[in-house]
């Protein structure tokens, strides 16, 4: 559940401030799968950032579940951190590191004394066990962006932030991995919030948010 209230946002932009977000407030339920749509520069990301504590709000609360993290501290944020998977337009893997490496990396930070049972299926469910011991670089960008999922998923998280995950891949490949990115929080019970410029990708979320001058137009 995320529950946001008179968030304020502003950054400085050269010699003047922008204000994103003024007295912004909205609710997203348990569960929920949200695909977030908005012009370009409508602030998107920035907002994606604000909810997974990559960014501090000016003023307003920002409630994840029950972790209020717009009143957490650096190491709070950290901590907290732990328990959402993000996931990237550019898959952000290890090119040193194989696919089952990359998928593990994060987890073993995590959690360095706990063994990840959910390897198995989640990377045969994802149609990755065959390339467990490629590097990335050896993938397609649909197997690429699927590590990216697997690695998120692997930590359990109660929330997935994913902006713009199939903007390199083509039509085809891009309702593949959604497809399997929504099934798959769904089956987990995980809330998933996806930036997206693609009206054709919404039909797979419960809902979708048009993001306008710091406001959703739904
Ligand atoms: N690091 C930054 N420093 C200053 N301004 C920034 C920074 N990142 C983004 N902005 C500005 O904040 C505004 C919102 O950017 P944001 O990336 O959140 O939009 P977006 O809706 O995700 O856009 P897009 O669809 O193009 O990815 C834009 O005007 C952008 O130029």
């Amino acid at each position: 559940m995320i529950s946001v209230t008179d968030l304020c946002f502003s950054r400085q932009d050269g010699d003047q401030v922008q204000t994103l977000f003024d007295g912004f407030s909205f609710n997203i339920a348990a569960q929920e799968q949200v695909a977030l749509l908005g012009d370009s520069g409508s602030g998107k990301t920035t907002l994606l950032h604000l909810l997974a504590g990559l960014l501090s709000p000016d003023s307003g609360q920002i409630k994840i579940d029950d972790a209020l993290i717009s009143s957490y501290d650096a190491q709070q944020l950290a901590h907290f951190r732990r328990k959402i998977g993000l996931i990237f337009q550019h898959y952000q893997l290890l090119d040193c590191l194989t696919v089952k490496q990359n998928i593990l990396f994060q987890h073993k930070l995590n959690f360095p004394n706990q063994s990840p049972d959910a390897l198995d299926s989640l990377v045969e469910q994802l149609g990755l066990s065959d390339k467990l011991n490629k590097l990335p670089s050896q993938l397609s960008g649909g197997e690429q962006q699927r590590v990216g999922i697997a690695r998120a998923l692997l930590n359990q998280p109660k929330l997935i932030l994913a902006d713009e995950p199939t903007g390199n891949l083509d039509q085809a490949r891009s309702h593949q991995v959604v497809e399997m990115l929504t099934t798959l929080c769904k089956a987990r019970q995980i809330n998933l919030v996806m930036v997206t410029h693609s009206q054709q990708l919404t039909q797979y979320f419960d809902s979708v948010k048009v993001l306008a001058n710091g406001q959703f137009n739904d």
